[in-house]
Parts: C-alpha cells; structure tokens; sequence
C-alpha cells in the first residue's frame, strides 16, 4: 500500500502556484480592483508589485491629476507607454495599468508581447460605487460623472474584452477572492504560471 493511500480525499493539497514565467497584467475599467487585486495578487505569490500610475507619479514628483492639469492627457499617455515598456522588460511580477493603458494598440502589443493581460470586468454599478467617493480620477472631473462613466465604459469594454482572460469581479466582495479567482483563471495558462 502507498503511503499516499491513508490521505483522505479532503485531505489531499490542491495545486499551488509556482514560478512564474510572464509578467501579469492587470487591465479594465477605473475601480475594477486593477491596484487593489494587483498587489494582493503580487503579494501571494511572492513576486514584486508594480503600478504604472504609481511609477508615473514618482517619477514626475505629482499626482496624476495634476499631471493630467499641468501637461494634458495626451503627455500622460505617452508617460503611460513608456513605463509599461519599461516596467515589462526590467522585472517579471504583477503590474497594474491605469484603466486607459490597454485601449491603445502600441500598449496591447507591448502587454502581448512579455505579459498575460487578465481583465478585470467589473459592472457599471459596482465600479460606480468604488469610484464615486475618490477625486483621484481627473476623466471623472467633470460636470455629470456618472455619465461620464458610463461612457467611457461603452467605449472601452470591446478593448478590455481583447485581453487573454477576464475575471468578472462582481458579487465578489473581497480582494482575496479576486485574487483565488484569477489564479483560477491563470490555470489555463501554464505557459504563465507552474504548478507544484
Ligand atoms: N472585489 C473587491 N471587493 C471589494 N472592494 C474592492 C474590490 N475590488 C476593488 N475594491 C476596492 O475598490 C476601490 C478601487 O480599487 P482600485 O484597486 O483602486 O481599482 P483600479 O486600480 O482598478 O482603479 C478600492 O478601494 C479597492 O479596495
Ligand atoms: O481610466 C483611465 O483612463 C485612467 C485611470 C486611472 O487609473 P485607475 O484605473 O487605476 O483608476 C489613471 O490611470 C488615470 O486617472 C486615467
Ligand atoms: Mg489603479
């Protein structure tokens, strides 16, 4: 007899992940948990965080809404493509883009080309109430931001969509469950993660 054979069945260790072989890219709308899960994510498996909006901000020395004022948001998107190329190629972990960071062709091709991207889709109403306390989003400065909002989302979910995994977010209300989910998720993709 094994030894393996005196283990009950609810006993037995389901797979935990291992090393991981491609950066993993958090994309989607603003307050679908891309930060929040990212780090979380980045924390259970012992691979360094990395936040294009944060290393935006250090570098500039500002908040992003006093970029988005001072310099416009066409300066922080190109600001935007060259940390996330930056940050792919210097370190493999989890990095979250900023919400806008995947709509554009050059950044999905750079996100493609070393990472696995994993959409955190998010209803209008959730990301509504995750959003609508926070001043930190100047797209969202504006006279009516519940419409904003959802104007950006309908112009945005078909890009999002395009990602190699989505995760709905909704009904889950802790971060750990979002991010037992995406492991979940990235099981179809050991070309990202091994298993032991
Ligand atoms: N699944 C979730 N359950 C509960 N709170 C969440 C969840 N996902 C995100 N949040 C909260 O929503 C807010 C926005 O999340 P954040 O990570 O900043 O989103 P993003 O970076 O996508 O804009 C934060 O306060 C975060 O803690
Ligand atoms: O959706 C967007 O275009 C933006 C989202 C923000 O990041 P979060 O998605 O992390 O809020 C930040 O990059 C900037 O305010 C623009
Ligand atoms: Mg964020």
């Amino acid at each position: 007899m094994s030894e393996n054979e005196h283990i009950p069945d609810s006993a037995v260790i389901a797979a935990t992940p291992g090393q991981l072989k491609k950066t993993i890219v958090m994309v989607g709308m603003m307050g679908a948990g891309k930060t929040a899960v990212g780090r979380a994510l980045a924390a259970r498996l012992g691979v360094p965080f990395l936040d294009s909006d944060h290393e935006i901000e250090t570098a500039a020395n500002m908040t992003i809404p006093e970029i988005f004022e001072r310099d416009g948001e066409p300066f922080f998107r190109e600001k935007e493509t060259q940390v996330i190329a930056r940050l792919l190629k210097e370190e493999r972990g989890v990095l979250s883009t900023g919400g806008g960071a995947f709509l554009a062709q050059r950044n999905r091709d750079l996100i493609t080309d070393d990472g696995v991207s994993v959409w955190l889709d998010a209803s209008l109403g959730v990301l509504w109430n995750r959003v609508r306390h926070k001043d930190t989003r100047p797209l969202l400065r504006t006279a009516d931001p519940r419409a904003t909002l959802n104007a950006l989302y309908d112009a945005r979910v078909p890009l999002y969509a395009k990602a190699d995994l989505a995760v709905v977010s909704d009904g889950v209300s802790s971060i750990e469950t979002m991010v037992d989910k995406v492991l979940e998720a990235l099981k179809q993709r050991p070309d990202v993660l091994d298993w032991k």
